[in-house]
């Protein structure tokens, strides 16, 4: 049910965006919990202002402390005054603007990124926040799909970019939420132009040497042509592969237990598994590393350990990243971790 916004709370406004998020918010109550404290990540592009102003809609319903960051990375000489004219926008909103400058100036996309997150983390640390809350849409998560696929990334890969994630293993229960997922960027577009909202561009978006714009501008076009809403599609698209994937860890994990009886990180039997299919010992071996290594194996050596097992009955071993070493004999497989002595 959705509810109407409580007018002794003020007069902002309502309307078929602010009650599709409203009732998106209610159906996964853990995306923004109410009375949440939410440290909301302003670029000045048209998705994080359509993001702030819809949450600015939705705080009277929902509680919410509201927190805004913006992070200048000192790359275009018009940075600083934007971000003025931001913090200006912010405090006729009601609330204060959080601004961190880079110093030394990022030199790359990746390394903006890691900056941009690390800010917000200590920010929201240190304002005692719940969630760092981004503008992502189904727009930027088709791009990523899309750009994953071209390059050939495992499946996985595909169902990256997704509705919320802890925000770094040092930040503690801290989650990262894109609650804007369920629009696309021409719908943040066209409430960015409704409510007359500023938008800061940002010059970089244009340069057509990075893929992502490339694709935003000659791919994206093409596809939405063909078969309007394409952006949105691909992007459900990933988001049932993603509750694909945490579902099939639990079988995993299950058909693990099965197969050992006993610890999911104790030694596996080498016969039984063998008696599986090659794609599900690839899956189980895959997954039973992946539990040891606490990260991806990684595909060479999974094709490697399954073509040696599958080869010969002989004992043997073989060598992982980071000092972990796997081995095996006739009946059973077993990891060693790192010697902490050689390492
Ligand atoms: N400089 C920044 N300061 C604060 N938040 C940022 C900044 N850059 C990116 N973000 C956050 O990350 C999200 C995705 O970033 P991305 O670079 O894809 O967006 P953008 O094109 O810069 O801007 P927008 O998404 O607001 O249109 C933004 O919606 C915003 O929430």
């Amino acid at each position: 049910m959705i509810l109407p916004p409580d007018p002794s709370q003020g007069r902002r406004p309502w309307g078929r965006d602010q009650a599709r998020l409203h009732r998106h918010l209610l159906r996964q109550p853990t995306l923004l919990p109410a009375g949440g404290s939410l440290l909301v990540a302003v670029s000045g592009g048209q998705d994080s202002m359509a993001l702030a102003t819809l949450l600015l809609d939705l705080q009277p319903l929902h509680g919410w402390q509201l927190q805004l960051w913006h992070g200048d990375h000192g790359w275009r000489p018009e940075a600083a005054r934007q971000a003025g004219q931001l913090t200006l926008w912010v405090r006729s909103q009601g609330l204060d603007l959080r601004l961190d400058r880079a110093d030394p100036v990022p030199g790359s996309e990746a390394a903006a990124r890691d900056w941009r997150y690390g800010c917000l983390a200590a920010a929201a640390l240190q304002g005692r926040c719940t969630h760092v809350v981004t503008g992502h849409t189904a727009s930027d998560r088709a791009e990523t799909v899309l750009l994953n696929l071209a390059r050939g990334s495992h499946l996985r890969g595909l169902a990256s970019l997704g509705a919320s994630r802890p925000l770094a293993p040092a930040a503690g229960p801290l989650q990262l939420a894109r609650p804007l997922l369920i629009f696309d960027r021409s719908d943040t577009g066209r409430l960015c132009r409704e409510r007359g909202l500023p938008v800061w561009t940002d010059s970089s978006n244009a340069d057509l040497r990075f893929a992502r714009n490339r694709l935003r501008a000659d791919v994206m076009p093409v596809l939405e042509s063909l078969h309007p809403g394409a952006s949105r599609r691909i992007s459900a698209q990933a988001e049932r592969l993603e509750a694909q994937f945490e579902a099939e860890t639990e079988l995993l994990d299950l058909a693990l237990a099965g197969l050992q009886q006993g610890e999911p990180t104790g030694p596996l039997p080498r016969r039984r598994l063998a008696s599986l299919a090659p794609a599900s010992q690839r899956r189980l071996l895959h997954h039973w590393l992946r539990r040891h290594l606490g990260r991806d194996p990684g595909a060479r050596s999974l094709e490697t350990l399954v073509d040696r097992l599958v080869r010969g009955r002989n004992p043997g071993r073989l060598d992982l990243a980071g000092g972990w070493q796997l081995h095996w004999d006739h009946s059973t497989l077993w990891v060693r971790p790192p010697d902490p002595l050689h390492g």
